[in-house]
């Protein structure tokens, strides 16, 4: 399945894509309804349990205003089930000659992580210029995503790792940021108790 979106025109959908977990497809579809409630349309659902793939079906056909892709993406065949699960984009935690490739041979945004200057030149050589940045806070944070934009203005981040409630603003201020990621608005305790109203109230204060 393929969609016309660019990596700009889905970092640039939501302040913080929420880097979701899910033990099963009601429990995903619940959560993405809630999210989008809240403002925050954009969901990254990590292929770190069994129902994530079909979660990601799920959520493509129940909540369509949505834009569902797939995180924790480490491999070939890892993406391939994504793009075949129906994800909108994809993300990495980091990258290698494999992902970047495979990520060409796709018509879905692509965000391979990076953690340093070299890292992002070789992205740069396959085509890339928009990088998930992870871990961001043990990695310099703001203050390395400043330095990243010296030599390389035109290279746009989406930091995540370490971001919450109380940093992400200082993030999205800077020019070469276009959204954060985190798991701070889908606390593992809210999913698991099917609190969506407080999820709903932890992306408006995102989206607001
Ligand atoms: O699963 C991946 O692909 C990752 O890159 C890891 C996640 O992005 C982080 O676990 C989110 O970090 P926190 O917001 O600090 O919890």
């Amino acid at each position: 399945m393929t969609t016309s979106l660019t990596s700009a025109q889905v970092m640039t959908a939501t302040p913080v894509v929420p880097v979701i977990v899910v033990d099963d497809v009601e429990q995903a579809v619940a959560l993405g309804k809630a999210l989008v409630a809240g403002g925050v349309p954009v969901l990254e659902v990590t292929l770190r349990t069994e129902a994530a793939l079909e979660a990601i079906t799920a959520l493509r056909k129940e909540v369509p205003e949505a834009i569902v892709g797939a995180g924790t993406v480490c491999s070939r065949e890892q993406y391939v089930q994504a793009v075949e699960a129906g994800s909108q984009f994809i993300i990495s935690p980091g990258m290698t000659a494999d992902l970047l490739a495979v990520g060409k041979e796709y018509d879905i945004p692509y965000l391979p992580a990076v953690a340093t200057i070299s890292d992002i030149l070789l992205g740069m050589e396959h085509g890339y210029d928009h990088f998930k940045f992870f871990p961001a806070e043990v990695n310099g944070g703001v203050k390395a995503l400043k330095a990243f934009g010296g030599p390389l203005p035109q290279i746009k981040f989406c930091p995540t790792g370490g971001i919450g409630a109380n940093n992400f603003r200082d993030y999205l201020a800077l020019p070469n940021v276009l959204c954060v990621g985190g798991s701070w608005i889908v606390p593992t305790d809210l999913v698991k108790a099917g609190k969506w109203d407080e999820i709903t109230e932890l992306a408006k204060s995102v989206s607001q």
